[in-house]
């Protein structure tokens, strides 16, 4: 899936599921085809941190999470690793500050998806220059997840950015429940990007109708 099929990115973006094994406390593969029932519109595979795969065994996750996301069209975004995206020709690449830059990741990538993590409006107008395709703000409010998140910051920066005029589609990031979801998009946000709020919730789907519910109103 090129850009060119993605007919509305901010809508795509609106309910965007980051996952890896180590998020999960049930079966990763029941826990993300669960979540697609329950709504998501959007896939990031992020095989990192403790106990996460290597080589063989995480492209043989990642293939798997790929054949799910193509059964029901949802695009399939890779987190960090850009080889391994060309190599699946996944749907995209999700790159922050401190991986390989944006221009090179975007020159290796050509026409797939490329969002990039911002924390300033700098950052912000620094990767739409490189060719991002929308940005991850975040973290919006505190999360567990990410072990070197920075410190949260509400929806400022997505209002900053807004403000300027700057219309790249914008996903809110960090500790978004259904319960505190809204401001991101009230702020001018496009999405909403969660990894436990879905990866550990006892019923995925519910737990993804209920945050899809929370922004469609
Ligand atoms: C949608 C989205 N936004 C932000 C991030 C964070 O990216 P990064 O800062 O590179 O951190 P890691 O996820 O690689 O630990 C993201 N992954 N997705
Ligand atoms: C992957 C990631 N990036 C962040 C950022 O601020 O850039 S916060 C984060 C973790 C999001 O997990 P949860 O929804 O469980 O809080
Ligand atoms: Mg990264």
């Amino acid at each position: 899936m090129t850009k060119v099929l993605i007919k509305d990115m901010c809508e795509t973006l609106r309910l965007y599921f980051i996952m890896g094994s180590n998020n999960c406390t049930m079966d990763p593969e029941y826990v993300l085809e669960q979540a697609i029932k329950g709504g998501i519109s959007f896939f990031q595979f992020r095989e990192k941190g403790t106990d996460a795969l290597t080589g063989n065994e995480k492209v043989i996750f990642a293939k798997r999470l790929q054949s799910i996301c193509q059964k029901y069209s949802i695009p399939f975004i890779v987190n960090d690793d850009v080889e391994l995206a060309i190599s699946l020709n996944a749907d995209g690449v999700h790159i922050g500050q401190g991986d390989e830059s944006a221009d090179e990741v975007r020159r290796k990538i050509g026409d797939k998806i490329l969002g990039v993590s911002a924390h300033t409006v700098e950052e912000v107008e620094k990767a739409i220059a490189n060719g991002a395709d929308y940005v991850g703000i975040g973290p919006i409010y505190s999360t567990t997840t990410k072990e070197d998140a920075k410190s949260p910051q509400g929806t400022t920066i997505i209002n900053e950015v807004r403000k300027k005029g700057i219309e790249i589609p914008i996903v809110g990031i960090g500790g978004i429940t259904a319960e505190n979801a809204l401001p991101v998009m009230e702020s001018g946000g496009n999405g909403i990007s969660v990894i436990s709020a879905i990866s550990r919730a006892n019923d995925p789907a519910e737990s993804a109708r209920e945050l899809k519910e929370a922004i469609d109103c």
